[in-house]
């Protein structure tokens, strides 16, 4: 892959192992990319690829109930994230539910690739639509709310 992705990696603490996991089995393709994530799963996501060798670029927010999982909704918005990895522990209610459905919802509304399961990861960082400069994402399905754009 040519182009540096920023990719946001988030996991609730159920799911921290299934993200260290994930990204060693991913290690040499994150290597090259750009990674943003709530604190503590940074944290762990730096200490596993740094075990491994690999030391990618990796921006931690705050944790994710202090306002990381908002903090990266704001990047969404703002066109920063290219794809997002989100390991949600659907088992157990989390105190900052509202901040985990903004960053689902944003990533929705700005057509941002996220996944919430690893087969979904898998997936989205082998497509080969990354690399192929003929393609080009759907506008938002939202154009009415797009201020930028005439009705
Ligand atoms: O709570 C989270 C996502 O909603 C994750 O936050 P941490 O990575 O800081 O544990």
């Amino acid at each position: 892959m040519r182009k540096k992705l920023t990719i946001a990696l988030v996991a609730h603490d159920h799911r921290k192992a299934d993200m260290v996991d994930w990204v060693i089995y991913n290690s040499d393709f994150l290597a090259e990319h750009h990674l943003v994530c709530t604190g503590t799963t940074g944290k762990l996501v730096r200490e596993a690829l740094n075990r491994e060798g690999v030391f990618p670029e990796i921006t931690c927010m705050n944790s994710g109930p202090m306002g990381g999982d908002a903090e990266i909704a704001a990047m969404v918005v703002r066109k920063e994230i290219d794809m997002a990895v989100f390991l949600i522990d659907d088992l157990n209610a989390q105190p900052h539910e509202a901040d985990i459905m903004m960053l689902l919802r944003q990533c929705r509304i700005h057509n941002v690739p996220i996944a919430c399961n690893r087969y979904s990861a898998d997936l989205m960082i082998t497509s080969t639509l990354w690399d192929d400069e003929t393609y080009k994402p759907m506008e938002p399905l939202y154009r009415k709310f797009d201020r930028n754009k005439p009705e």
